[in-house]
């Protein structure tokens, strides 16, 4: 099973865990509000990536978001992955790529210290590597005879003392042998400790100083956390930070465990990299670190949060139809004041005509592809057009009437009021719609209309039934009066 499988899978129950509250966070829509801003920080937060990276990653959104105009929600979360990605601490120097090297592996009781050893001992060995292993977790005697077990299979050396010797000393006899047989790399497990424990932590600082001290290769200090152990996990990290003066990190146990985020919240906040990651208690566990593929799977990737829908809205579609959403939204705001514009080049070049024909014509112009506005305005006024045929199949609706004829401009209308003739409508309906129709005229004429045609929240509900009907395939169903339960739906049916 490759990196992203592996992980993807230890780390489902992160993931749904991120789902399920960004699957709430959006029920209440795409708007990019203060709201918004917030409840993804919390998200965020309730996945343990910590306040730190949060804040960060929530910040640089909000300024991509503005910079690039983004439209919706959809936009802004198409760019998390790569934001979380990049909120980890970038790796520096590559400890178990080639070079010699000592790594000391330090960390509070049971991480998988002590594994982590012999799972590398093994890999580095199979690379060509020749690999000592010196046993410092002199305080537990199932640590010597368990890293003894993981150095016979790996075919590895193994230097240690008696228990309750001193550890300091152990390390000293592994870096003399290590140089006596040419060890390149050698791997040094030491006895877990509390953090809160100053005198054990101390202890720990006098081995560190001793290695530091002694050895003539590179020396590097690795906390190993468990990433079952959650935020506490960032506690741990701060106080051997403090003490050691770490190198980089290994997070263990990201197999089945719901707080994977807590490996961002340690390298963001303390500027660590992640070197290796444990996925299991297998020989073959043990990964190297990809950022990128570690968000994917922490929050799942953008095109994975649709896969879950039942109405065969799915994957690529899903995001074609999201991102559709979004840029319609933006191409029909921006298309707006073109239409205006090109009505009023119309009028000027147009001498005799009516402001309405030269607004209808150069709505025709557009229409039929030749002014240069974004299709997405021909897209909204379709809507518009179904809009009016629901309002005149249900002539008593008040209520839809307004909202149909309050979404159109007096020149769309009088088109519309023609063919509904020719569609043969009751003179009661059309009575109905002209006594509307002259109340939008004279809205048009002061001027109501002018600027900006339709609010924003309009925009946003036609751009968002334009694309779920094109993923869909199909024609809306029969739209509901109220539009809240069907907006709401669609959310759910993209996150569920
Ligand atoms: N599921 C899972 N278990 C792991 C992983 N790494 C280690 N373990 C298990 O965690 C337990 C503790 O591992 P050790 O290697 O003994 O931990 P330690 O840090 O050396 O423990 P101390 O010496 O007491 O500090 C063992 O049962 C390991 O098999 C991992 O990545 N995933």
């Amino acid at each position: 099973m490759g990196f992203f499988d592996r992980i993807s899978e230890g780390l489902s129950r992160s993931r749904d865990k991120f789902k399920e509250s960004m699957n709430v966070l959006l029920d209440r829509g795409p708007d990019l509000d203060e709201e918004f801003w917030e409840g993804l920080e919390e998200t965020l937060i309730l996945s343990d990536v910590g306040g730190a990276a949060a804040s960060d990653i929530v910040e640089n959104l909000r300024d991509q978001a503005t910079r690039k105009a983004l439209p919706d929600a959809y936009a802004v979360l198409d760019l998390l992955n790569d934001e979380i990605a990049g909120a980890f601490t970038e790796p520096g120097a590559d400890i178990f790529g080639g070079d010699e090297a000592v790594v000391l592996f330090v960390g509070i009781n049971g991480t998988g210290k002590t594994t982590t050893v012999g799972k590398l001992a093994k890999a580095e060995t199979d690379a060509g590597r020749a690999v000592i292993l010196g046993s410092a977790d002199t305080f537990r005697a199932a640590a010597i005879e368990q890293l003894e077990v993981w150095a016979r299979r790996a075919g590895v050396e193994m230097v240690t003392r008696e228990r309750g010797a001193d550890p300091a000393s152990v390390c000293y006899d592994t870096l003399e042998r290590a140089e006596a047989t040419g060890a390149e790399l050698v791997l040094i497990d030491t006895a877990g400790r509390l953090h809160t424990s100053a005198d054990l932590m101390r202890e720990l600082e006098k081995v560190v100083n001793v290695v530091r001290k002694r050895s003539k290769l590179p020396v590097y200090t690795v906390l190993v956390i468990d990433a079952t152990t959650g935020q506490n996990g960032l506690q741990q990290a701060r106080e051997f930070n403090r003490a050691l003066d770490l190198d980089a990190l290994i997070v263990t146990k990201l197999d089945g465990t719901a707080k994977g985020g807590i490996a961002l919240a340690v390298s963001h906040e303390l500027g660590l990299p992640i070197v290796k990651i444990g996925v299991g208690e297998g020989i073959d566990d043990l990964r190297d670190f990809d950022a990128r593929e570690f968000a994917s799977a922490l929050v799942g990737t953008f095109d994975e949060r649709f896969d879950a829908d039942e109405d065969g809205l799915r994957g690529e579609n899903a995001k074609e139809a999201a991102v559709t959403a979004g840029e319609r939204r933006r191409d029909v705001l921006e298309g707006a004041p073109a239409c205006a514009a090109e009505a009023e080049k119309a009028v000027e070049g147009s001498a005799g005509e009516t402001v309405e024909d030269a607004t209808v014509e150069a709505l025709a112009e557009i229409e039929d592809g030749e002014a240069p506005v974004v299709d997405a305005q021909g897209d909204a006024e379709e809507a518009f057009a179904d809009a009016a045929e629901e309002a005149a199949a249900e002539p008593d609706n008040a209520d839809l009437l307004e909202a149909a004829l309050g979404r159109r401009t007096h020149d769309t209308l009088v088109l519309e009021t023609e063919e509904d003739t020719s569609a043969g409508l009751e003179a009661a309906e059309l009575t109905e719609l002209d006594r509307n129709a002259e109340a939008v005229a004279e809205a048009a004429e002061e001027g109501v209309f002018d600027d900006v045609p339709f609010t924003d929240d309009e925009l946003a509900e036609l751009a968002m039934a334009a694309a779920d009907e094109n993923a869909e395939g199909e024609p809306e169903p029969e739209p509901e009066p109220a539009p809240e339960p069907e907006k709401k739906s669609f959310w759910k049916r993209l996150f569920e």
